[in-house]
């Protein structure tokens, strides 16, 4: 059933001598054609909803690189957005969104189902890239977790440490749960589509599951990601699901067998040979070489690349980075990662 693409034989948990590779943010604007679409777009949102754009993006890295998957791009606020949040971005600050911090606020906000309408350009995005990506190149859909989009809603911008979200949870936690239910009803709508667009996987984005500690990251993290799977898979018999923690740690053990994802990404504050023998013996991982080296190369870049090869070479592995690549990056560095873990 996973025929031949890589990705998808990597995420049925094939081990192959030669990892499946993807890059996060791999359309972005270290790339100069990216940059040039952007501007033709007017700003990063115009480009999110803009289908024929949006899938230029797409499209740049596998053509530049040749990857064995593309990810949709999009973004995980576009999501509170379509529930009826304001969103724009601040020039060189980051996201900015109105906040959600009352009962009054949350009733404002629409139901699960009514996302589409606004969503629409996304899934058309979709459906023109499942036409138009080569044939052995699978198509990632993805959103982000209800705990991570959370953080953004409650404080209207990205925070070092989440203080806002976990305010609200210990002053109003029917508040904070309600907002959760929400978002976990209305991920697995909005992945439903992608999924019927044409999305082959489908990533869950929890960039700030680090800051939930104890039972709260059984809650918060690993609940919705939980109850998100098994809705899709219920749904979509097989549809393989990504799952990504970020920042984790210990509790990146055990977290594919609790929730039902079929992979876990790691992030790269884990060590490669830790996770393979803690993590990878519960299926495939993703992951997990230092974003850092795209901007610094060199030897370093082509031993660390082998190395996270190498420790992950006896079970199913999905190569990526631990988190996306950053704007000052080097496309040259991007090449040569690829050709070391091909073995070139
Ligand atoms: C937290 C988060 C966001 N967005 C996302 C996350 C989770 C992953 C992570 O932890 O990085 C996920 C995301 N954002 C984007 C994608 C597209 C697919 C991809 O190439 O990976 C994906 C999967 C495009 C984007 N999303 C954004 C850009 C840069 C926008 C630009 O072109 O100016 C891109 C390419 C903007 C964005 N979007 C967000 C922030 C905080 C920012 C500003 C930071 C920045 O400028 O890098 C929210």
């Amino acid at each position: 059933m996973a025929g031949t693409k890589k990705l998808l034989r990597a995420l049925a948990g094939e081990v192959m001598d030669v990892p499946p590779i993807w890059m996060m943010r791999q359309a972005g604007r270290y790339l100069p054609e990216y940059r040039a679409t952007r501007a033709q777009a007017g700003d990063f949102l115009s480009l999110c909803y803009t289908p024929d754009l949006a899938a230029e993006v797409t499209l740049q890295p596998i053509r530049r690189f040749g990857f064995d998957a593309a990810i949709l791009f999009a973004d995980i606020l576009l999501l509170p957005q379509a529930l009826g949040a304001d969103l724009w971005f601040a020039t060189g600050e980051g996201p900015r969104l109105s906040t959600v911090t009352t009962q009054a606020d949350f009733a404002a906000l629409k139901p699960a189902n009514a996302i589409h309408d606004r969503l629409a350009p996304v899934y058309e995005t979709v459906r023109i890239l499942s036409r138009e990506l080569p044939a052995d190149v699978a198509l990632i859909g993805f959103a982000g977790a209800p705990w991570t989009v959370a953080t953004y809603m409650i404080a209207g911008r990205g925070t070092p440490d989440q203080g806002p979200a976990h305010a609200l949870m210990a002053e109003d936690l029917a508040l904070f749960d309600a907002l959760i239910d929400r978002l976990t009803e209305a991920t697995v709508d909005y992945l439903s589509r992608q999924i019927e667009a044409g999305a082959e996987a489908v990533k869950l984005f929890d960039s700030w599951a680090g800051s939930l500690h104890g039972e709260a990251f059984d809650r918060y993290a690993v609940e919705p990601c939980r109850r998100i799977t098994q809705a899709l898979k219920a749904r979509y018999p097989g549809i393989p699901v990504i799952g990504f923690p970020r920042e984790a740690g210990e509790r990146y053990v055990g977290f594919a067998k609790a929730t039902g994802v079929d992979c876990v990404a790691l992030d790269n504050s884990v060590d490669a040979a830790w996770a393979a023998e803690n993590v990878q013996v519960d299926g495939c991982v993703q992951g997990n070489l230092d974003p850092r080296h795209m901007v610094t190369g060199g030897q370093v870049l082509i031993d660390e690349t082998r190395r996270v090869v190498e420790a992950f070479s006896r079970g199913p592995h999905i190569f990526n980075l631990g988190h996306g690549i950053t704007p000052d990056a080097d496309p040259a560095n991007v090449q040569l990662m690829i050709d070391t873990v091909r073995g070139r």
